[in-house]
């Protein structure tokens, strides 16, 4: 199995801050890996560099079998699809659904005067039924929920038929359905064969999708734990992770984590 991104050593600086310390990471083609950390511990760094724009600082960033510093960047960013925060907010309000999908084929955001074909609009058309929302392929990005906006983004950053994909905090600000409608996508996306290598950022336990393979667990840029869910994520190092004593559980494909009260731990 070809890994599709290989992180030896990285270390980001900046200034007199280390944002991320040494990290080894593998991430091979068939696995979901979900990035778990506390505010500040680097995921949005080590995302930057997975999504190429970033270099590490010292220790050696391999994205797609390429050496990033050695290669053109924009030859491999197609091959990426991304989902943040920052992407969501360029893309035009105005937009209708199906161009906001169809036009990550040209990788450019708010459609002008690109010509797609037929079989571009029926992939954008497919990908929009996978995710659950065919009926909003006429309606603007500006009329949908918070919920439904993050979906139309996973379908985008799933239209160049990415080899990796890269999802930073999807569930950040949905409410408890739309959280659920989006964790059984995940789910479903985590399952299929034909999908590509994931990574998903979250601050939640309980976002983690049922089919995810892999954990990264991060505290202040240092790795604390990385290997399979089922072996690396554990009360231990979930603890030492957010850094107060945590009770996890793990029901139906699903995990929750609270805090140990005081007197269970004494
Ligand atoms: N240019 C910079 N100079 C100095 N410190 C920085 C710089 N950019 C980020 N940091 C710091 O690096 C740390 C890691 O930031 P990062 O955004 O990667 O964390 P994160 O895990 O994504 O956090 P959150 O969950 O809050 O989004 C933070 O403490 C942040 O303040």
């Amino acid at each position: 199995m070809a890994a599709v991104l290989e992180f030896h050593e990285v270390t980001v600086r900046r200034g007199q801050s280390i944002l991320l310390d040494g990290v080894d990471w593998v991430v091979e083609e068939d696995e979901r890996w979900v990035v778990l950390g506390p505010n500040g511990a680097g995921k949005t760094t080590l995302m930057q560099l997975a999504a190429t724009q970033m270099h590490p600082t010292s220790g050696t960033s391999d994205i797609l079998g390429s050496r990033i510093g050695k290669v053109d960047v924009f030859e491999l960013r197609p091959r990426i699809g991304i989902t943040s925060a920052a992407i969501a907010e360029r893309i035009p309000r105005g937009e209708m659904i199906r161009d906001v999908v169809v036009s990550a084929s040209y990788g450019v955001l708010g459609r002008w005067k690109e010509d797609y074909d037929s079989l571009d609009h029926d992939r954008a058309q497919d990908l929009l039924v996978e995710i659950g929302i065919p009926h909003l392929a006429q309606r603007t990005f500006g009329t949908l929920s918070e919920g439904e906006r993050k979906r139309v983004q996973i379908a985008r950053a799933l239209m160049a038929d990415p080899e990796l994909l890269l999802l930073d905090e999807p569930a950040a600000g949905l409410d408890l359905g739309g959280r659920e409608d989006l964790v059984s996508t995940l789910s479903m996306l985590a399952y299929d064969p034909d999908a590509p290598a994931t990574v998903l950022v979250s601050h939640h336990v309980e976002e983690i999708p049922p089919g995810f393979t892999h954990v990264l667990m991060l505290r202040q840029g240092k790795v604390v734990a990385a290997g399979l869910l089922e072996e690396e994520l554990n009360e231990a190092n979930l603890s030492a992770t957010f850094g107060m004593p945590l009770l996890l559980q793990h029901a139906d494909g699903r995990w929750a984590a609270r805090r140990r009260s005081r007197r269970a731990s004494s």
